[in-house]
């Protein structure tokens, strides 16, 4: 039976007493809570008009938006309460140390799909909770408080996002499934929706930025050609295509329907390793999509064994449906059967679904 609220589900998750257990679940309200208050702004729209303009650059070079700041300040202020050590943000160059006896470090996006604030289309933001204790974290060595995210994200003792669409939405993995909880406003807590959702090995459906194709690689560019030959192709079957180009709301969808996610590195200059982060958005996207019996990789390696170098590095991300996340990969590692292609589709039973 789904447990019935938020709360139901992360006292089931306290079980005996636990340090680490106990500072997650005080982590997952405290961001909660931080959430609410986020949505609260974005559905005021334009009558929140202290969020229209744009401010500098962070420290990824991307535009900031008023909101993101707005959201990151919120976020950084509810772990002031919360048993978190240190706070890292896409929109900060360095995490914040604040309390340096707490277990846990977070890792956060604190407003996702910023291109998509202006056009009323899902938003969102996405956390990793990894573990502070015994990392060089909050006294490294060399003075450097980033050290303590450079772990992989095997690591990660739960992640989660937030999704500010038409229900504010709460999805979540402390390692056992992923959970999707809406915030009921009539109840005034997050209930839960649903419980462990599987997302389904093979699909019909891809999600990727085809705007960039002159950028891509062969192996990506070949994969997207089969797909869009459809049931006159190798493929033998006809493909659907998706980009809300907001990854909370594209990682919504492939958890409620299957699907697969490509942001490849390509040819522009500065997206050799594509456009997402490892740290904030790649290992806990990864983390609820396994939990959810999906894959996700950077083309070729598990995207959760990949040990981060710095805070903010890019990684080619792929994810979803577990077959097609497989496919292709074999696209990248198998070229001799790449090369092999049309005119003749000699390819067709290696790569037919
Ligand atoms: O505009 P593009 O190149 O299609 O990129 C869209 C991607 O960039 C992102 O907006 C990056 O996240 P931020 O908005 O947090 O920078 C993803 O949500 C989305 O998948
Ligand atoms: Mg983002
Ligand atoms: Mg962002």
């Amino acid at each position: 039976m789904p447990a019935a609220t938020l709360d139901a589900f992360l006292n089931s998750y306290l079980g005996p007493p636990d340090e680490l257990r106990s500072a997650v679940v005080a982590t997952v309200r405290q961001l909660t809570q931080a959430a609410t208050k986020v949505r609260n702004t974005i559905n005021q729209g334009v009558l929140g008009t202290a969020f229209a303009g744009t401010r500098s650059a962070n420290a990824d070079g991307d535009i900031q938006k008023d909101l993101d700041i707005f959201a990151d300040d919120i976020f950084l202020d509810a772990m002031r309460h919360a048993p978190v050590a240190l706070y890292a943000s896409e929109e900060l160059e360095q995490p914040v140390l604040l309390d340096s006896q707490a277990p846990l470090a977070i890792a956060i996006d604190p407003l996702d799909g910023s291109s998509n604030i202006d056009t009323n289309v899902s938003i969102g933001t996405i956390f990793s909770l990894l573990p502070a204790a015994g990392l060089p974290a909050t006294g490294a060595p060399d003075g450097n408080p980033a050290a303590a995210f450079l772990q992989a994200g095997v690591n990660q003792l739960g992640a989660g996002f937030f999704i500010y669409g038409p229900q504010l939405a709460l999805v979540l993995s402390l390692g056992s499934g992923t959970h999707v909880f809406v915030l009921s406003t009539r109840l005034g807590t997050f209930v839960q929706a649903y419980e462990s959702r599987i997302i389904p090995q093979r699909t019909q459906e891809f999600a990727i930025n085809a705007a960039n194709y002159r950028h891509w690689d062969e192996a990506v560019r070949l994969y997207i050609d089969d797909c869009l030959e459809g049931t006159e192709g190798p493929r033998g079957k006809d493909f659907n295509m998706r980009w809300i180009a907001s990854l909370v709301a594209d990682c919504y969808r492939i958890l409620m329907r299957g699907g697969v996610f490509l942001y490849p590195g390509d040819k522009r200059k500065g997206y050799r390793q594509g456009r997402l982060r490892l740290v904030y958005e790649a290992n806990p996207i990864a983390y609820l999509i396994e939990q959810a019996g999906g894959a996700a990789t950077d083309t070729i390696t598990r995207i959760l064994e990949i040990e981060p170098e710095s805070l903010h590095q890019r990684v080619p991300v792929v994810f979803g449906s577990a077959r097609e996340v497989a496919r292709i990969t074999r696209y990248h590692t198998e070229p001799s059967a790449i090369g092999e292609r049309a005119p003749l589709f000699s390819r067709r039973g290696l790569f037919r679904a």
